[in-house]
Protein backbone atom coordinates (compact mmCIF):
# COMPACT_ATOMS: atom_id res chain seq x y z
CA UNK A 1 0.00 0.00 0.00
CA UNK A 2 2.63 2.44 0.85
CA UNK A 3 4.54 1.29 -2.25
CA UNK A 4 1.67 2.20 -4.35
CA UNK A 5 1.60 5.37 -2.84
CA UNK A 6 4.90 6.32 -3.22
CA UNK A 7 4.60 5.58 -6.71
CA UNK A 8 1.37 7.37 -6.97
CA UNK A 9 3.44 10.63 -5.99
CA UNK A 10 6.55 9.96 -8.06
CA UNK A 11 3.75 9.51 -11.35
CA UNK A 12 2.22 12.63 -10.28
CA UNK A 13 5.76 14.16 -9.82
CA UNK A 14 6.91 13.27 -13.22
CA UNK A 15 3.92 14.20 -15.32
CA UNK A 16 4.00 17.69 -13.41
CA UNK A 17 7.49 18.31 -14.03
CA UNK A 18 6.71 16.75 -17.91
CA UNK A 19 4.19 19.39 -18.32
CA UNK A 20 6.07 22.01 -16.85
CA UNK A 21 8.58 21.22 -19.17
CA UNK A 22 6.47 21.69 -21.92
CA UNK A 23 5.03 24.58 -21.08
CA UNK A 24 8.63 26.32 -20.45
CA UNK A 25 9.94 24.82 -23.59
CA UNK A 26 7.32 25.99 -25.72
CA UNK A 27 7.69 29.48 -24.45
CA UNK A 28 11.15 29.37 -25.16
CA UNK A 29 11.12 28.31 -28.77
CA UNK A 30 10.88 31.45 -30.35
CA UNK A 31 9.08 31.18 -33.64
CA UNK A 32 11.86 30.42 -36.81
CA UNK A 33 13.67 28.10 -34.75
CA UNK A 34 14.53 25.04 -36.51
CA UNK A 35 12.75 22.25 -35.81
CA UNK A 36 13.39 18.69 -33.89
CA UNK A 37 12.82 17.47 -30.87
CA UNK A 38 13.71 18.25 -27.05
CA UNK A 39 13.48 14.44 -25.83
CA UNK A 40 12.58 14.26 -22.58
CA UNK A 41 11.90 16.38 -19.61
CA UNK A 42 15.25 17.89 -18.56
CA UNK A 43 17.64 15.71 -19.93
CA UNK A 44 16.47 16.26 -23.57
CA UNK A 45 18.03 13.81 -26.15
CA UNK A 46 21.11 13.89 -23.51
CA UNK A 47 21.74 9.95 -23.20
CA UNK A 48 21.27 9.18 -26.81
CA UNK A 49 23.69 11.63 -27.48
CA UNK A 50 26.47 9.93 -24.81
CA UNK A 51 25.46 6.40 -26.40
CA UNK A 52 25.98 7.29 -29.59
CA UNK A 53 29.13 8.99 -28.78
CA UNK A 54 30.32 5.86 -27.06
CA UNK A 55 29.33 3.26 -29.40
CA UNK A 56 30.28 5.61 -32.72
CA UNK A 57 31.09 8.82 -32.47
CA UNK A 58 28.44 11.58 -33.07
CA UNK A 59 28.75 12.15 -36.31
CA UNK A 60 25.91 8.76 -36.27
CA UNK A 61 23.55 10.73 -33.48
CA UNK A 62 23.94 13.72 -35.59
CA UNK A 63 22.88 12.10 -38.73
CA UNK A 64 19.57 10.69 -37.37
CA UNK A 65 18.65 14.09 -35.45
CA UNK A 66 16.58 17.04 -37.44
CA UNK A 67 18.29 20.36 -36.42
CA UNK A 68 17.07 20.72 -32.76
CA UNK A 69 17.94 18.69 -30.07
CA UNK A 70 18.23 19.25 -25.98
CA UNK A 71 21.50 18.68 -24.58
CA UNK A 72 23.23 18.91 -21.37
CA UNK A 73 20.83 20.64 -20.29
CA UNK A 74 20.66 23.02 -22.85
CA UNK A 75 18.72 23.72 -26.31
CA UNK A 76 20.69 22.83 -28.90
CA UNK A 77 21.27 23.70 -32.42
CA UNK A 78 22.97 21.29 -35.17
CA UNK A 79 24.45 22.94 -38.01
CA UNK A 80 26.93 21.39 -40.49
CA UNK A 81 28.73 21.68 -43.75
CA UNK A 82 30.21 24.18 -45.51
CA UNK A 83 28.01 27.08 -44.46
CA UNK A 84 28.14 26.53 -41.03
CA UNK A 85 32.30 26.16 -41.17
CA UNK A 86 31.82 29.24 -43.02
CA UNK A 87 30.07 30.69 -39.97
CA UNK A 88 32.60 29.67 -37.63
CA UNK A 89 35.25 30.99 -39.72
CA UNK A 90 33.44 34.33 -40.49
CA UNK A 91 32.11 35.55 -37.22
CA UNK A 92 34.76 37.45 -35.77
CA UNK A 93 33.60 37.72 -32.04
CA UNK A 94 30.03 38.91 -33.07
CA UNK A 95 27.44 35.79 -32.65
CA UNK A 96 29.24 32.99 -31.17
CA UNK A 97 31.03 32.52 -28.10
CA UNK A 98 33.34 29.74 -27.00
CA UNK A 99 30.27 29.31 -23.70
CA UNK A 100 31.79 28.62 -20.13
CA UNK A 101 33.09 25.63 -18.51
CA UNK A 102 33.34 25.07 -15.08
CA UNK A 103 36.40 21.91 -15.31
CA UNK A 104 38.02 24.06 -17.96
CA UNK A 105 38.47 26.50 -15.77
CA UNK A 106 39.25 23.96 -12.80
CA UNK A 107 41.63 22.50 -14.97
CA UNK A 108 43.55 25.20 -17.16
CA UNK A 109 42.47 28.21 -15.16
CA UNK A 110 40.47 31.20 -16.10
CA UNK A 111 43.04 33.28 -18.27
CA UNK A 112 43.69 30.38 -20.52
CA UNK A 113 42.79 31.32 -24.29
CA UNK A 114 39.66 28.84 -24.56
CA UNK A 115 37.59 30.83 -21.64
CA UNK A 116 38.87 33.93 -22.62
CA UNK A 117 36.17 36.42 -24.99
CA UNK A 118 36.01 39.12 -27.02
CA UNK A 119 38.71 41.75 -26.21
CA UNK A 120 40.62 39.86 -23.84
CA UNK A 121 40.84 36.86 -26.22
CA UNK A 122 42.18 38.78 -28.53
CA UNK A 123 45.03 40.20 -26.89
CA UNK A 124 45.99 37.08 -25.71
CA UNK A 125 46.06 35.75 -28.54
CA UNK A 126 48.42 38.46 -30.32
CA UNK A 127 50.69 38.39 -26.79
CA UNK A 128 50.84 34.83 -27.56
CA UNK A 129 51.33 33.87 -31.52
CA UNK A 130 54.56 35.85 -31.93
CA UNK A 131 56.58 32.68 -31.62
CA UNK A 132 54.13 30.23 -33.26
CA UNK A 133 54.66 30.78 -36.86
CA UNK A 134 56.38 29.05 -39.43
CA UNK A 135 59.08 31.86 -39.42
CA UNK A 136 59.71 31.94 -35.85
CA UNK A 137 59.38 28.10 -35.38
CA UNK A 138 61.71 27.14 -37.83
CA UNK A 139 64.46 27.29 -34.39
CA UNK A 140 62.70 23.90 -33.34
CA UNK A 141 63.90 21.83 -35.89
CA UNK A 142 67.31 20.90 -34.54
CA UNK A 143 65.22 20.18 -31.44
CA UNK A 144 62.32 17.60 -33.11
CA UNK A 145 64.77 16.21 -34.97
CA UNK A 146 67.11 15.17 -32.26
CA UNK A 147 63.91 14.28 -29.63
CA UNK A 148 62.61 11.99 -32.64
CA UNK A 149 65.92 10.31 -32.49
CA UNK A 150 66.37 9.84 -29.48
CA UNK A 151 62.65 8.39 -29.14
CA UNK A 152 62.84 5.78 -31.83
CA UNK A 153 66.01 4.83 -30.34
CA UNK A 154 63.73 3.61 -27.19
CA UNK A 155 61.55 1.63 -29.85
CA UNK A 156 64.60 -0.29 -31.86
CA UNK A 157 63.87 -4.13 -32.05
CA UNK A 158 61.07 -3.91 -29.75
CA UNK A 159 56.65 -4.24 -29.89
CA UNK A 160 55.54 -0.82 -28.03
CA UNK A 161 52.78 1.30 -28.03
CA UNK A 162 52.24 3.47 -30.58
CA UNK A 163 50.00 6.07 -28.44
CA UNK A 164 52.01 5.68 -25.35
CA UNK A 165 55.56 6.12 -26.69
CA UNK A 166 53.92 9.05 -29.21
CA UNK A 167 52.58 10.98 -26.32
CA UNK A 168 55.63 11.14 -24.35
CA UNK A 169 57.17 12.47 -28.13
CA UNK A 170 55.27 15.08 -28.28
CA UNK A 171 54.95 15.95 -24.03
CA UNK A 172 58.61 16.71 -24.35
CA UNK A 173 58.46 18.48 -27.87
CA UNK A 174 55.81 21.04 -26.35
CA UNK A 175 58.11 21.46 -23.29
CA UNK A 176 60.65 22.05 -25.52
CA UNK A 177 58.74 24.60 -27.49
CA UNK A 178 57.28 26.39 -24.13
CA UNK A 179 60.16 26.31 -21.85
CA UNK A 180 63.24 24.90 -22.95
CA UNK A 181 62.94 21.65 -20.67
CA UNK A 182 64.42 18.39 -22.22
CA UNK A 183 63.36 15.17 -20.73
CA UNK A 184 64.70 14.47 -17.20
CA UNK A 185 63.32 12.33 -13.86
CA UNK A 186 61.80 16.07 -12.90
CA UNK A 187 60.13 16.69 -16.94
CA UNK A 188 58.76 12.81 -16.56
CA UNK A 189 56.98 14.10 -12.77
CA UNK A 190 55.70 17.02 -14.56
CA UNK A 191 54.03 14.41 -17.54
CA UNK A 192 52.73 12.25 -14.57
CA UNK A 193 51.10 15.32 -13.01
CA UNK A 194 49.98 16.70 -16.42
CA UNK A 195 48.24 12.88 -17.07
CA UNK A 196 46.65 13.36 -13.64
CA UNK A 197 45.56 16.73 -14.35
CA UNK A 198 43.94 15.89 -18.25
CA UNK A 199 42.80 11.93 -17.78
CA UNK A 200 41.00 12.26 -14.64
CA UNK A 201 40.30 15.86 -15.14
CA UNK A 202 38.15 15.43 -17.52
CA UNK A 203 36.74 12.24 -17.17
CA UNK A 204 35.25 12.84 -13.50
CA UNK A 205 32.28 14.23 -11.68
CA UNK A 206 32.87 17.55 -10.61
CA UNK A 207 33.61 16.52 -6.95
CA UNK A 208 35.91 18.54 -4.83
CA UNK A 209 36.20 16.00 -2.43
CA UNK A 210 39.45 14.99 -1.24
CA UNK A 211 39.88 11.07 -2.84
CA UNK A 212 37.65 11.95 -5.60
CA UNK A 213 39.95 11.78 -9.33
CA UNK A 214 38.38 15.41 -9.68
CA UNK A 215 39.99 16.50 -6.44
CA UNK A 216 42.99 14.44 -7.36
CA UNK A 217 43.40 16.38 -10.97
CA UNK A 218 42.89 19.92 -8.91
CA UNK A 219 46.04 18.88 -6.46
CA UNK A 220 48.00 17.91 -9.90
CA UNK A 221 47.26 20.96 -11.54
CA UNK A 222 48.50 23.10 -7.85
CA UNK A 223 51.89 21.27 -8.69
CA UNK A 224 51.91 21.92 -12.37
CA UNK A 225 51.51 25.55 -11.57
CA UNK A 226 54.09 25.40 -8.76
CA UNK A 227 56.74 23.88 -11.08
CA UNK A 228 55.58 26.57 -13.50
CA UNK A 229 56.32 29.27 -11.38
CA UNK A 230 59.45 27.92 -10.28
CA UNK A 231 61.19 27.97 -13.72
CA UNK A 232 59.74 31.60 -14.06
CA UNK A 233 61.20 32.86 -11.29
CA UNK A 234 64.35 31.20 -12.18
CA UNK A 235 64.67 32.99 -14.85
CA UNK A 236 63.81 36.25 -13.92
CA UNK A 237 66.83 35.64 -11.31
CA UNK A 238 69.08 34.10 -13.78
CA UNK A 239 68.43 36.68 -16.11
CA UNK A 240 69.46 34.58 -18.88
CA UNK A 241 67.50 34.49 -21.89
CA UNK A 242 66.09 31.32 -23.89
CA UNK A 243 64.23 32.87 -26.60
CA UNK A 244 61.67 30.38 -26.03
CA UNK A 245 57.92 30.99 -25.57
CA UNK A 246 58.21 31.64 -22.03
CA UNK A 247 60.72 34.26 -22.06
CA UNK A 248 58.51 35.79 -25.23
CA UNK A 249 55.51 35.45 -23.03
CA UNK A 250 57.35 37.66 -20.10
CA UNK A 251 58.73 40.70 -22.46
CA UNK A 252 56.66 43.27 -21.61
CA UNK A 253 55.23 44.77 -24.96
CA UNK A 254 53.23 47.22 -26.71
CA UNK A 255 51.69 47.07 -29.78
CA UNK A 256 49.64 49.48 -31.67
CA UNK A 257 48.80 50.84 -28.67
CA UNK A 258 47.02 47.54 -26.80
CA UNK A 259 49.20 46.08 -24.00
CA UNK A 260 50.13 43.13 -24.41
CA UNK A 261 52.19 42.64 -20.90
CA UNK A 262 50.55 39.00 -19.29
CA UNK A 263 50.16 38.52 -15.56
CA UNK A 264 52.05 35.60 -14.21
CA UNK A 265 48.78 34.32 -14.36
CA UNK A 266 47.36 34.69 -17.84
CA UNK A 267 51.22 32.86 -18.44
CA UNK A 268 50.39 30.07 -16.45
CA UNK A 269 47.19 28.80 -17.37
CA UNK A 270 48.30 29.46 -21.05
CA UNK A 271 51.44 27.19 -20.82
CA UNK A 272 49.34 24.66 -19.02
CA UNK A 273 46.79 24.96 -21.76
CA UNK A 274 48.74 24.64 -24.76
CA UNK A 275 50.23 21.39 -23.27
CA UNK A 276 46.68 19.97 -22.91
CA UNK A 277 45.71 21.26 -26.39
CA UNK A 278 48.71 19.90 -28.02
CA UNK A 279 49.86 16.94 -26.35
CA UNK A 280 47.46 14.03 -27.10
CA UNK A 281 45.95 15.74 -30.53
CA UNK A 282 49.46 15.34 -32.19
CA UNK A 283 50.33 11.81 -30.39
CA UNK A 284 47.27 10.40 -31.82
CA UNK A 285 47.23 12.16 -35.31
CA UNK A 286 50.82 10.37 -35.46
CA UNK A 287 49.80 6.99 -33.71
CA UNK A 288 46.41 7.08 -36.48
CA UNK A 289 49.25 7.56 -39.28
CA UNK A 290 51.82 4.76 -38.27
CA UNK A 291 48.69 2.65 -38.51
CA UNK A 292 47.43 3.50 -41.66
CA UNK A 293 50.44 3.72 -43.55
CA UNK A 294 51.19 -0.03 -42.52
CA UNK A 295 47.87 -0.86 -43.57
CA UNK A 296 48.58 0.63 -46.90
CA UNK A 297 51.65 -0.54 -48.42
CA UNK A 298 51.31 1.83 -51.61
CA UNK A 299 50.99 5.00 -49.73
CA UNK A 300 53.63 4.05 -47.39
CA UNK A 301 55.89 3.99 -50.51
CA UNK A 302 55.03 7.08 -51.88
CA UNK A 303 55.68 8.83 -48.72
CA UNK A 304 58.83 6.55 -48.25
CA UNK A 305 59.94 7.81 -51.73
CA UNK A 306 59.34 11.47 -51.09
CA UNK A 307 61.27 10.98 -47.58
CA UNK A 308 64.04 9.53 -49.47
CA UNK A 309 64.33 12.02 -52.30
CA UNK A 310 64.58 15.03 -48.99
CA UNK A 311 67.20 12.68 -47.52
CA UNK A 312 69.32 12.49 -50.60
CA UNK A 313 68.85 16.29 -51.53
CA UNK A 314 70.33 17.02 -47.77
CA UNK A 315 73.54 14.90 -48.58
CA UNK A 316 75.47 13.69 -45.16
CA UNK A 317 75.50 16.52 -43.10
CA UNK A 318 72.50 18.81 -44.12
CA UNK A 319 70.01 19.29 -41.80
CA UNK A 320 66.09 19.32 -42.25
CA UNK A 321 65.67 22.26 -43.37
CA UNK A 322 62.10 24.85 -43.33
CA UNK A 323 61.73 25.04 -47.24
CA UNK A 324 62.24 21.15 -46.80
CA UNK A 325 60.02 20.42 -44.62
CA UNK A 326 57.08 22.57 -47.00
CA UNK A 327 58.37 20.77 -49.67
CA UNK A 328 56.90 17.76 -48.71
CA UNK A 329 53.82 17.37 -50.07
CA UNK A 330 52.69 13.57 -50.09
CA UNK A 331 53.31 13.74 -46.55
CA UNK A 332 51.61 16.50 -45.85
CA UNK A 333 48.45 15.05 -47.67
CA UNK A 334 48.78 11.71 -45.62
CA UNK A 335 48.79 13.82 -42.94
CA UNK A 336 45.62 15.52 -43.81
CA UNK A 337 43.93 12.70 -44.86
CA UNK A 338 44.70 10.88 -40.98
CA UNK A 339 43.24 13.77 -39.51
CA UNK A 340 40.46 13.79 -41.57
CA UNK A 341 39.57 10.35 -40.77
CA UNK A 342 40.22 10.74 -37.33
CA UNK A 343 38.25 14.07 -36.39
CA UNK A 344 41.48 14.43 -34.20
CA UNK A 345 41.02 18.22 -32.35
CA UNK A 346 37.20 17.39 -31.72
CA UNK A 347 34.31 16.44 -33.72
CA UNK A 348 31.93 19.09 -32.98
CA UNK A 349 32.75 22.78 -32.52
CA UNK A 350 31.06 23.92 -29.56
CA UNK A 351 29.74 27.20 -29.27
CA UNK A 352 26.78 29.76 -27.56
CA UNK A 353 24.63 32.61 -29.50
CA UNK A 354 25.39 35.61 -28.04
CA UNK A 355 22.37 37.13 -30.45
CA UNK A 356 19.78 35.77 -32.67
CA UNK A 357 21.44 34.26 -35.50
CA UNK A 358 19.73 33.58 -38.96
CA UNK A 359 21.07 30.10 -40.33
CA UNK A 360 19.50 28.33 -43.49
CA UNK A 361 16.25 29.93 -43.30
CA UNK A 362 15.96 29.44 -39.13
CA UNK A 363 16.39 31.24 -36.65
CA UNK A 364 19.35 30.30 -33.67
CA UNK A 365 17.71 31.99 -30.43
CA UNK A 366 20.37 33.59 -28.63
CA UNK A 367 21.40 31.54 -25.58
CA UNK A 368 21.36 28.49 -26.87
CA UNK A 369 23.85 26.07 -27.36
CA UNK A 370 25.05 25.40 -31.20
CA UNK A 371 27.16 21.96 -32.49
CA UNK A 372 28.99 22.74 -35.36
CA UNK A 373 29.31 19.06 -36.31
CA UNK A 374 32.36 18.34 -38.12
CA UNK A 375 32.68 14.67 -38.00
CA UNK A 376 29.97 14.43 -40.91
CA UNK A 377 30.76 17.01 -43.00
CA UNK A 378 34.83 14.93 -43.18
CA UNK A 379 33.27 11.93 -44.05
CA UNK A 380 30.72 13.60 -46.46
CA UNK A 381 30.91 11.29 -49.66
CA UNK A 382 29.51 14.42 -52.07
CA UNK A 383 32.70 16.06 -50.89
CA UNK A 384 34.94 13.21 -50.75
CA UNK A 385 34.08 9.90 -52.51
CA UNK A 386 34.36 6.92 -50.71
CA UNK A 387 34.67 8.74 -47.25
CA UNK A 388 36.03 5.71 -45.42
CA UNK A 389 39.05 4.57 -47.50
CA UNK A 390 42.50 6.48 -46.83
CA UNK A 391 43.19 8.27 -50.07
CA UNK A 392 45.66 10.73 -49.33
CA UNK A 393 46.05 11.53 -52.99
CA UNK A 394 42.50 13.11 -52.95
CA UNK A 395 44.00 16.76 -51.48
CA UNK A 396 46.01 17.10 -55.04
CA UNK A 397 42.90 19.12 -55.90
CA UNK A 398 41.89 21.55 -54.49
CA UNK A 399 38.54 21.08 -51.93
CA UNK A 400 35.53 23.49 -51.99
CA UNK A 401 35.84 26.30 -48.91
CA UNK A 402 35.12 25.50 -45.66
CA UNK A 403 34.47 21.87 -46.38
CA UNK A 404 37.79 21.03 -44.49
CA UNK A 405 38.86 22.52 -40.95
CA UNK A 406 40.97 20.25 -38.91
CA UNK A 407 42.34 22.49 -36.94
CA UNK A 408 39.16 24.97 -37.00
CA UNK A 409 38.57 27.91 -38.24
CA UNK A 410 38.13 31.96 -37.26
CA UNK A 411 39.23 33.15 -33.88
CA UNK A 412 39.60 30.35 -32.00
CA UNK A 413 41.52 28.55 -35.02
CA UNK A 414 43.88 26.08 -33.50
CA UNK A 415 46.93 28.60 -32.20
CA UNK A 416 49.23 25.38 -32.49
CA UNK A 417 48.88 24.40 -36.27
CA UNK A 418 52.25 24.98 -37.13
CA UNK A 419 53.92 23.22 -34.39
CA UNK A 420 51.62 20.28 -35.06
CA UNK A 421 52.44 20.12 -38.66
CA UNK A 422 56.29 20.61 -37.92
CA UNK A 423 55.94 18.06 -35.15
CA UNK A 424 54.72 15.26 -37.40
CA UNK A 425 56.70 16.30 -40.70
CA UNK A 426 60.06 15.87 -38.67
CA UNK A 427 58.81 12.88 -36.78
CA UNK A 428 57.79 10.98 -39.93
CA UNK A 429 60.78 11.98 -41.43
CA UNK A 430 62.79 10.14 -38.88
CA UNK A 431 60.89 7.41 -38.85
CA UNK A 432 60.91 6.43 -42.43
CA UNK A 433 64.30 7.05 -43.55
CA UNK A 434 65.85 5.00 -40.42
CA UNK A 435 62.88 2.29 -39.24
CA UNK A 436 60.45 -0.32 -40.26
CA UNK A 437 57.13 -1.22 -38.62
CA UNK A 438 54.91 -3.57 -38.51
CA UNK A 439 51.38 -3.81 -36.48
CA UNK A 440 50.99 -6.67 -34.09
CA UNK A 441 46.78 -6.12 -33.93
CA UNK A 442 45.19 -6.74 -37.31
CA UNK A 443 41.79 -4.94 -38.33
CA UNK A 444 41.75 -3.63 -34.93
CA UNK A 445 40.22 0.18 -35.62
CA UNK A 446 38.47 0.32 -32.28
CA UNK A 447 37.78 3.87 -31.27
CA UNK A 448 37.01 5.09 -27.43
CA UNK A 449 34.76 7.73 -27.83
CA UNK A 450 34.63 8.44 -24.07
CA UNK A 451 37.25 11.41 -23.92
CA UNK A 452 37.84 14.98 -25.07
CA UNK A 453 39.70 13.08 -28.18
CA UNK A 454 38.45 9.72 -29.91
CA UNK A 455 41.34 7.67 -29.36
CA UNK A 456 42.24 3.76 -31.24
CA UNK A 457 41.45 1.55 -28.24
CA UNK A 458 44.05 -0.60 -28.66
CA UNK A 459 46.85 2.10 -28.31
CA UNK A 460 48.27 1.00 -31.76
CA UNK A 461 50.77 -2.26 -30.72
CA UNK A 462 53.72 -2.57 -33.68
CA UNK A 463 57.19 -4.24 -33.91
CA UNK A 464 59.78 -2.05 -34.91
CA UNK A 465 63.08 -2.80 -36.34
CA UNK A 466 65.83 0.03 -37.87
CA UNK A 467 66.24 -0.37 -41.33
CA UNK A 468 70.19 -2.18 -41.94
CA UNK A 469 72.58 0.68 -43.97
C1 LIG B 1 47.13 17.34 -34.84
C2 LIG B 1 47.15 18.20 -33.86
C3 LIG B 1 46.10 19.20 -33.51
C4 LIG B 1 44.80 19.31 -33.93
C5 LIG B 1 44.05 18.39 -34.90
C6 LIG B 1 44.24 20.49 -33.29
C7 LIG B 1 42.94 20.94 -33.49
C8 LIG B 1 42.41 22.07 -32.90
C9 LIG B 1 41.09 22.58 -33.14
C10 LIG B 1 40.06 21.94 -34.05
C11 LIG B 1 40.94 23.71 -32.39
C12 LIG B 1 39.73 24.63 -32.36
C13 LIG B 1 38.66 24.14 -31.42
C14 LIG B 1 37.41 25.00 -31.50
O1 LIG B 1 37.34 25.95 -32.27
O2 LIG B 1 36.47 24.70 -30.74
C15 LIG B 1 42.18 23.91 -31.66
C16 LIG B 1 42.39 24.94 -30.76
C17 LIG B 1 43.58 25.13 -30.08
N1 LIG B 1 44.74 24.41 -30.24
FE1 LIG B 1 45.01 22.81 -31.46
N2 LIG B 1 45.19 21.07 -32.51
C18 LIG B 1 46.35 20.33 -32.62
C19 LIG B 1 47.58 20.60 -32.03
C20 LIG B 1 47.84 21.67 -31.22
C21 LIG B 1 49.13 21.99 -30.65
C22 LIG B 1 50.43 21.21 -30.91
C23 LIG B 1 48.96 23.08 -29.84
C24 LIG B 1 49.98 23.84 -29.03
C25 LIG B 1 51.27 23.78 -29.16
C26 LIG B 1 47.57 23.47 -29.93
C27 LIG B 1 47.01 24.54 -29.29
C28 LIG B 1 45.69 24.95 -29.42
C29 LIG B 1 45.13 26.07 -28.69
C30 LIG B 1 45.86 26.95 -27.66
C31 LIG B 1 43.80 26.19 -29.09
C32 LIG B 1 42.76 27.21 -28.61
C33 LIG B 1 42.83 28.44 -29.47
C34 LIG B 1 41.90 29.54 -29.02
O3 LIG B 1 40.90 29.27 -28.34
O4 LIG B 1 42.16 30.70 -29.40
N3 LIG B 1 46.91 22.59 -30.77
N4 LIG B 1 43.07 22.92 -31.99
Amino acid sequence: MDNLFVGQVIGAGLVLCSLLWLVVARVRIPEGAPPGSFGWPLLGETLDYLSWRCKGGSAAFFNDRRKRTHILFSPTVVILGADAHKLLQNDGYKSLTFGHSQTLQDLFGEKSLILTEADQHKRIRKAIMGPMNWKSLKSQIPTLKELSIETLKTWEGKEVSAMKELAKFTFYSILGLLLSLKPSPYTETLRQNFDILAKDGTNSLQLKIPGTKYSRALQARKRLVDGIKLVLDDRRKNGKPSEDFLDHLMQPREVSGSDLHLSDEEIIDNILFFIFAGYETTSTALARIIQLLADHPHELNLVKAEQKGVLQELGDEGCLTWEKLKGMHYTSMVINEALRLSHLGTDVFLRTSKQDIVFHGYTIPKGWNIMIDKATTDINPEIFKEPMKFKPARFQKKLPPYVFMPFGGGTRICAGMEFANLEMLVFIHTLINNYSWRLIQKNNDKVDFTGVIQKPKNGIPIFVQRISE
